[in-house]
């Protein structure tokens, strides 16, 4: 007989503050998406907490009374996990492990708990392994030791487990270690790279859960793991598509989020390599998420940060069937028109006047305007063909009945 799964959902709090940087409603969308990632990890959020303050505390990064209802509810309602919205340093973290006595997590270690926990070729696993080695380092200070009884679950996946009491000299060797098995895989995989032979390179990017894989898998054919969830790529798959008769190579990739953890960064620049070597870029945005300018800034920083943010892009507004315009009620003559009242057209035109024709508006899902989705791709990659092989012009025809 088949043993029936059930999910076992861990209890998680989420904790955010209100700055002079970030007001009430971006800690509340900060918290949607923390809240998100809980859910992705395998939590369940009971509550926020969400406190005024100025400048976080550096001992507790919350004040002492807030602390205190923290450590009520936490008591009351078995709470597994408190998370807090942004990075702790290592000795906020223990502090406040010291007062509510549970695995107090921030947003670093829960983006690396969920790589973590869905890396699975040996090459991710590594990636991410070195990425939590890092983040661990300054944080060794016999951390989590009395929480021994308390082990698996979420931020406990990877080397936490293990090698927490370890000294800090073992993990150095273990992240040079990693390091240099990490350099042996790169070279393989520039080797494989560079045997692709000369073919146009269009790599997917944008930040996560907006559609890539989605859209490589109606472009291609192909099957790549798609679902509601925040990183469910973490490797790159690279497929040989032809639109027309013209053949490219599209590489779907890991998704990017805000305040992504540099540590991941640095240690998935091969992942990356893909992005970084591509000529062309599609840039997929999910416009019907409340917050996408945010997402295409996060997008961007990360982009150059890996030293691309002069290749040549194609925006692509994914998920219209989804998108649905705030509205304002006609007597209502308080609310002020903002961008989250355009309409799908009015977001065309900005667009338009922006970047021209480098913005597309599709549904992958619904396969909505794919057509002009391919027509565009097809002349961008055209046009890097026949600038790098002049001589074989003739292959790709101006004008093609069929795409
Ligand atoms: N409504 C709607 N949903 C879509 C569309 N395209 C993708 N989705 C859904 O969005 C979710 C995320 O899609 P993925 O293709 O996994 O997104 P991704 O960008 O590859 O995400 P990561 O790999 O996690 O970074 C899935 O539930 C898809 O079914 C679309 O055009 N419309
Ligand atoms: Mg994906």
């Amino acid at each position: 007989m088949l043993e029936k799964k059930s999910i076992d959902y861990e209890k998680a709090i989420l904790v955010g503050v209100i700055t002079q940087t970030q007001d009430e409603t971006k800690v509340n969308e900060y918290l949607d998406e923390l809240e998100f990632l809980t859910y992705t990890a395998g939590g369940e959020v009971k509550k926020r907490f969400v406190q005024r303050i100025d400048v976080p505390n550096p001992k507790t990064y919350i004040g002492s009374g807030k602390m205190e209802e923290v450590e009520h509810f936490v008591n009351e309602n078995e709470i597994g996990s408190v998370i807090f919205d942004d990075e702790l340093t290592p000795a906020q973290q223990k502090n406040i492990e010291k007062i509510l006595r549970c695995k107090i997590l921030d947003r670093t270690g829960l983006i690396l708990d969920i790589f973590a926990q869905r890396a699975e070729t040996s090459y991710a696993r590594t990636q991410v392994e070195l990425a939590q080695y890092e983040y661990l380092l300054p944080r060794l200070t016999g951390l989590w030791t009395h929480l021994e009884r308390q082990r698996g679950g979420i931020g406990m996946r990877g080397p936490g487990e293990t090698e927490i009491e370890t000294d800090r000299r073992i993990v150095r060797d273990r992240i040079a270690l990693l390091k240099k098995k990490l350099m042996k895989i790169d070279r393989q995989m520039e080797t494989q790279r560079g045997n692709r032979g000369a073919l146009v390179r269009v790599a997917l990017v944008g930040y996560t859960n907006v559609g890539k894989s989605t859209l490589m898998n109606v472009i291609s054919k192909s099957e790549v793991f798609a679902e509601n969830k925040l990183f469910a790529t973490l490797d790159t798959t690279v497929r040989k598509v032809v639109i027309g008769n013209l053949p490219f190579l599209l590489s779907d990739t890991v998704g990017f989020i805000r305040k992504l953890p540099t540590q991941l960064v640095e240690s998935f620049k091969s992942t990356l390599d893909e992005v970084r070597e591509a000529d062309l870029l599609l840039h997929v945005v999910d416009i019907s998420h409340p917050n996408f300018e945010e997402h295409i800034a996060s997008v961007n920083q990360i982009l150059g940060e890996i030293g691309c943010a002069e290749k040549k892009t194609i925006m692509v507004f994914n998920k219209i069937d989804q998108y649905h315009p705030e509205t304002i009620e006609e007597d209502d003559l308080v609310t002020e028109r903002t961008s989250a009242h355009f309409t799908l057209e009015e977001w065309k035109n900005t667009w338009f006047n922006k970047i021209g024709d480098r913005a597309l508006f599709i549904s992958a899902l619904n396969k909505e305007n794919l057509e002009e989705f391919r027509k565009r791709v097809y002349d961008e990659v055209r046009d890097i063909h026949v600038t790098r092989f002049p001589y074989n012009n003739f292959l790709y025809p101006e004008h093609l009945d069929e795409l």
